[in-house]
């Protein structure tokens, strides 16, 4: 089958990752999109939501659609977590499989100095996502990861412009983030209470 994995912090997952695995889903004729928790991402020390919260959160925003699920695959080993460990567990267990690695236009900036990105290129076929604020029109932007590699794609949606620590940040503020996430998602964080602004102990 054709399977895309789409990695990600997910803290917390909104309409811009859904967009995105959706319009990948349709450019691609991916069969199912993985959306893989990242349990501790390699380039994001320091503390998270835990993944037990980001899991939930993901499995709300995916329910009901019939291609998407959400992979405990990395939120399940022990960390850090490079996605070129991911796709060789996936590639080893479905071998027979056309997987598709799913990223945004910033990610895509920093993909040259992940953990072997020629054989992440090698693996899947990147499929890369126009992100506000990234140009990916110029000639440099586009990574060369050898003649082994998969040629690059490019899936153009409507620009979101929704980032996880903005949200963060207007709960903290006490601002709304209604229609940037998925009602269900918008509930879950109101119900257990997260990112709020922690009280500042008395001196
Ligand atoms: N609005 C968006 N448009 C396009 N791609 C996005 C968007 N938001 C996230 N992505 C992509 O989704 C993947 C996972 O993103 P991530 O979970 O880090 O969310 P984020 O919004 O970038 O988080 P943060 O603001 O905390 O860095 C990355 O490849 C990222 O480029
Ligand atoms: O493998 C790496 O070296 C590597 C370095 C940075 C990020 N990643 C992955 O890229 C995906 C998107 O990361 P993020 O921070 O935008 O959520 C997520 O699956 C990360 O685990 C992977």
């Amino acid at each position: 089958m054709r399977l895309g994995l789409f990695g990600g912090t997910f803290d917390p997952i909104h309409l811009g990752h859904l967009i995105l695995a959706e319009k990948c889903r349709e450019a691609c004729r991916l069969d199912r999109v993985w959306f893989v928790v990242a349990g501790a991402p390699p380039h994001k020390p320091g503390d998270r939501t835990t993944v037990a919260h980001r899991l939930e959160m993901a499995r709300i925003a995916v329910a009901g659609h019939p291609a998407f699920e959400v992979s405990e695959i990395e939120a399940n080993r022990p960390g850090p977590h490079y996605s070129v460990e991911t796709l060789e567990a996936v590639h080893a267990e479905r071998p027979n499989d056309d997987l598709f690695f799913l990223i945004g236009a910033d990610s895509l900036a920093d993909l040259p100095y992940w953990r072997e990105p020629a054989r992440i290129a090698q693996l899947a076929t990147v499929v890369v996502v126009n992100r506000p604020g990234i140009d990916l029109t110029a000639e440099t932007s586009l990574p060369d990861f050898g003649p082994e590699a998969k040629p690059l794609v490019s899936v153009t949606i409507p620009p979101i412009g929704i980032a996880s620590h903005d949200l963060r940040q207007s709960r903290a503020d006490g601002r709304s983030i209604r229609y940037q996430v998925p009602r269900g998602v918008e509930a879950y964080i109101e119900a257990q209470g997260l990112y709020q602004r922690r009280a500042t102990p008395q001196q």
